[in-house]
């Protein structure tokens, strides 16, 4: 019997906190390999003198357009910054890499883009704006309860290092609530904000509100309200790995696609 090849993996944003959990994950991983890592600085060196964890040899590149043409990667997993991600998602297209997408900040306009050039080559990839498997269940039972409570709050909680507000889950959850709920302006009719931002942002007349202090890993509250009753569910990531059996089983299922998938709720059985 033949053994699989392992999936060759390029990770960029090897020094953040994200990319650098990423390769202890997949140096731990039995079907995942580490070929190379893309950082804007750095280039030349070795994962294990940059991160320090011993026996990985893979080289780091300041330029992706010399990294997928050397290394000839399967999959990028990509967390670094907005207008990172989506450049790197687009050399991943050109040069027919699997991309594996956690950096927030895609509007659905581009997701559609991306989805369209992708499904030409027949290319598999997803954009996830969260991988952990409780913060997909809040989404998706959120967009179950929108249906019966329409009057809905938002409430996203994260560490004060974090560039983007509201946070990519935040956006994914009010959209997928879209799907059920019916849109209505919540709140007093009449009132007022005495200081701005009181009421945080509106999304389809909804309110969701940011919260970033030092402390906080991940974490995201939607509050239903009804007549006499308060729905209220809550998820937290106490630790970065919340998100890594997420980014391995993405990273293994890209694989068999041929379409760009938009949330890893897509791909659960
Ligand atoms: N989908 C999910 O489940 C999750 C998504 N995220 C998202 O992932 C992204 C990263 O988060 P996090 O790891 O906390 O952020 P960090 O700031 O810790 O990491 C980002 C890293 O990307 C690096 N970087 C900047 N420019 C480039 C470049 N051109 N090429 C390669 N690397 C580059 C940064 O380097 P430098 O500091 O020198 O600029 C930094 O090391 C965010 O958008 C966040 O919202 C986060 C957690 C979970
Ligand atoms: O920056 C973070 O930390 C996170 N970003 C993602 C987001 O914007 O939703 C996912 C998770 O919330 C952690």
């Amino acid at each position: 019997m033949t053994e699989k090849e392992p999936i060759r993996v390029v990770v960029a944003g090897p020094r953040g906190r994200m990319g650098s959990e990423t390769i202890r994950m997949i140096a731990q991983s039995s079907n995942l390999t580490l070929v190379a890592a893309v950082d804007h600085g750095h280039d030349g060196e070795r994962i294990e003198d940059l991160l320090g964890i011993n026996g990985l040899s893979a080289r780091i590149y300041a330029d992706i357009d010399a990294c997928f043409s050397q290394e000839q990667p399967d999959v990028l997993i990509d967390f670094t910054h907005p207008e990172v991600g989506k450049r790197n998602l687009q050399k991943a297209i050109d040069y027919g890499v699997r991309p594996v997408i956690g950096t927030s900040g895609f509007s659905n306009e581009e997701v559609e883009n991306y989805r369209n050039q992708m499904d030409e080559k027949k290319l598999g990839g997803i954009i996830a704006p969260n991988f952990a498997i409780g913060a997909v269940l809040v989404m998706k039972f959120s967009q179950m309860a929108a249906k019966y409570f329409p009057d809905a709050e938002i409430i996203e909680l994260h560490h004060d290092k974090k560039k983007d507000a509201p946070s990519g889950t935040a956006i994914k959850t009010a959209e997928l609530m879209t799907k059920t709920r019916q849109s209505k302006k919540q709140g007093a009719p009449d009132e007022k904000e005495t200081l701005a931002g009181a009421r945080g942002a509106d999304f389809d007349g909804m309110r969701i509100h940011s919260v970033r202090l030092p402390g906080l890993i991940a974490h995201q509250e939607v509050l239903f309200g009804g007549k006499g009753e308060l729905l209220t569910l809550r998820h937290d990531s106490m630790d970065r790995t919340s998100f890594m059996t997420g980014v391995h089983y993405a990273t293994n299922t890209v694989m068999n696609l041929d379409t760009l998938v938009y949330g890893l709720e897509n791909i659960l059985d």
